[in-house]
């Protein structure tokens, strides 16, 4: 094993305890893993390091503990309207890191160049998977700032509303040719989504694959369909 992916296992080693930190006692941890509380206590601190033979039988003790569908479920509040709020998912970034590893490796082989979403909620899932991917984050906004020379621009209604909505996406963002994966927290109508898949269609840019951390009614099925990539999503609500 390279010394890269031996630190990453490590790390990622560290980010299973702190998150099962927040449903299980360290008692618990110590009970499952057989280490004493202390050394578990120094891992979670980032103050001691395990070996890399001692990192492989931890994650394979821990990892079984760990359902990110269900960690993402237990987060998701609603409100009396049937609204959710995602901050407590999008917020906890040893559950974002751990859902990003898997993303990466679900889109591994896909020669993946950029990673492309919108403003604001987007931005979250963006950043982890192109960080696990090593490769950059780029997103539309529903502004034009002012300091880009040109702008890929696409205009929807979206249909809970009366008004035009614009995404804007500097030019330079998205290049001919381009293996693009596009990621969003949620995809309800999946009019922002077209929106950005308008966009690579204007970059010559190709869309490699989409994917969701909450997905609403058949909405995916249909970009499946009408696009032929890969559109996945960790949870589906009706
Ligand atoms: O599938 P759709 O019906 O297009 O909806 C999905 C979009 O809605 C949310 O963003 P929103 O437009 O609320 O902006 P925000 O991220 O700034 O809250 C979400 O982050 C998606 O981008």
């Amino acid at each position: 094993m390279s010394q890269l992916k031996s630190v990453q296992e490590k790390l990622r080693l560290v980010r299973v305890l702190r998150l099962l930190k927040k449903t299980y006692t360290y008692e618990e941890l110590s009970k499952i893993t057989g280490l004493p509380i202390t050394v578990l206590n120094r891992y979670v601190r980032g103050k001691v390091l395990p070996s890399a033979e001692r990192t492989k039988e931890l994650l394979d003790l821990l990892l079984p503990y760990i359902n990110i569908e269900e960690e993402v479920r237990k987060r998701i509040k609603f409100d009396e309207y049937g609204f959710f709020d995602n901050m407590p998912v999008l917020s906890d970034t040893a559950l974002m890191s751990l859902i990003a590893e898997d993303v990466a490796s679900r889109y591994m082989d896909k020669n993946v160049d950029k990673v492309l979403t919108a403003a604001t909620d987007g931005i979250a899932l963006g950043v982890h998977v192109a960080r696990e991917l090593s490769v950059d984050v780029v997103y539309a906004k529903k502004k034009k700032e002012v300091g880009v020379e040109k702008f890929y621009e696409v205009s929807y209604v979206p249909s809970a509303s009366g008004s035009v909505t614009t995404l804007y996406l500097p030019q330079w963002a998205l290049k001919k040719g381009e293996n693009v994966l596009i990621v969003d927290d949620v995809i309800r109508s999946g009019e922002t989504q077209r929106a950005l898949l308008e966009m690579c269609r204007r970059a010559g840019a190709k869309p490699v694959g989409m994917f969701f951390l909450i997905s609403v009614g058949d909405v995916i099925d249909h970009l499946k369909k009408d696009y032929s990539i890969p559109v996945e999503s960790l949870i589906r609500l009706e």
